[in-house]
């Protein structure tokens, strides 16, 4: 049996398999068992590599890369184009794209790398197509644009997610707050910090003993958690990356139909064709990047607010700020002032390389 048999297999016995007190310890054997099948469909040794692949490696500029995922003719290659002005060529016909289109634009002075990808299909993290190729982009991306037809939006915006999420993806999510450490001796001790609505103690140790761990403090703090997140937490391998759903081809449909898309979560419908809320689209992106602009200020001068450094949340210290001017900045300076959000007073506040930045604060580097 392939690797793939043996996967719809246990998806097809844990579909059979109603949820219960009798059940749970066998249900979170099911889902260890295809955690790890999955794991080897999509390691480059498993399988035929999930990898990069010709044509599927590019350079990566700006500070973020945003990646284009969709079924074919979804209207990926018109966003791109009208985005970035980089052509992408775009057809009626499917599969027009064959590999990974960079671009960038420019947001509030940010240069953003967008890649526009070739259409996947349903089966693609399991090997058809070009899918896995273009799902291994994605899982490099700090942001997904999931790109759908508003003709059929909810039946593809679920065969997309189960297609990243079988590749390890995890969608507009955090990590779940479980930790498991792994001990000599004393065998499986669970403390939990909030109920476990959505999981039991048998269950949690149908996981770990899944995965041949016998000793272990597991600690959940976060209510909610299934055994899928305990699998995450265990596999460790998981990508968390914001996505936004970008419904195309609004033009096609009347005002009413658009009501109801509206509803969808993460979503901006658009017609990339015609240029319809399209300016919301980038809002939305600017916003879910959540990047870090910091102006520069020379002594004795004003700001200069035309060229921000741009930095990612959670590297953005004084320390990132001064790397990415050049090395040596850091080494030579003796304080900082900063004013902003991230400041103390308003007068500015004097700080040193580990100091956090805010968006839109402005910094002053004072020399040895
Ligand atoms: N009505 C309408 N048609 C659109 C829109 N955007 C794209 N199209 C059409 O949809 C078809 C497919 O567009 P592409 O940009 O090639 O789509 P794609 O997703 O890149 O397709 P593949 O590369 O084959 O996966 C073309 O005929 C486009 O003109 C839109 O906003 N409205
Ligand atoms: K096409
Ligand atoms: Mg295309």
């Amino acid at each position: 049996m392939t690797t793939v048999q043996k996967i719809k297999e246990i998806e097809d016995e844990m579909n059979r398999t109603q949820k219960n007190k009798a059940t749970s310890y066998h249900l979170g054997q099911l889902k260890a068992k295809l955690a790890k099948l999955r794991r080897e469909l999509i390691s480059p040794t498993g399988g035929g590599g999930g990898g990069g692949g010709l044509g599927f490696d590019v350079a990566r500029t700006g500070i973020a890369t945003v990646g284009f995922v969709g079924f074919p003719s979804v209207g990926k290659s018109t966003l791109m184009s009208k985005l970035t002005g980089t052509h992408s060529e775009a057809s009626e016909i499917d599969f027009t794209t064959l590999t990974t289109v960079p671009g960038t634009l420019k947001v509030h002075g940010a240069p953003i790398q967008v890649l526009d990808l070739p259409g996947i299909i349903e089966g693609a993290k399991d090997g058809r197509g070009r899918g896995r190729q273009v799902i291994a982009v994605a899982r490099t991306c700090h942001l997904i644009f999931i790109v759908l037809d508003v003709l059929k939006p909810l039946g593809d915006k679920k065969l997309i997610e189960t297609e990243l999420e079988g590749f390890g993806i995890r969608l507009n999510k955090k990590p779940p707050n479980i930790t498991v450490r792994k001990k000599d001796k004393g065998g499986i001790a669970i403390t939990n910090t909030v109920p476990l609505t959505n999981i039991d103690q048998d269950e949690i140790k149908a996981v770990l003993s899944e995965y041949k761990i016998s000793n272990a403090d597991v600690a959940i703090r976060q209510a909610g958690v299934t055994a899928d997140d305990l699998v995450d937490v265990i596999e460790g391998n998981r990508v968390y990356i914001p996505a936004i759903y970008v419904l195309n081809k609004i033009d096609a449909i009347s005002i009413e139909e658009l009501d109801l898309l509206y509803k969808i979560p993460m979503s901006v419908p658009i017609s990339s064709r015609e240029w319809m809320n399209v300016d919301e689209l980038i809002e939305k992106m600017w916003e879910t990047l959540n990047l870090v602009r910091v102006y520069t200020k020379p002594r004795g001068l004003a700001p200069d607010y035309s060229a921000p450094v741009v930095l990612r949340r959670g590297k953005c210290s004084v320390d990132d700020f001064c790397n990415s001017i050049h090395k040596e900045i850091a080494k030579q300076m003796k304080y900082a002032v900063v004013w902003g959000a991230s400041a103390k007073h308003t007068r500015g506040q004097k700080v040193g390389l580990d100091h956090i930045l805010e968006d839109e604060d402005v910094v002053h580097i004072a020399k040895k």
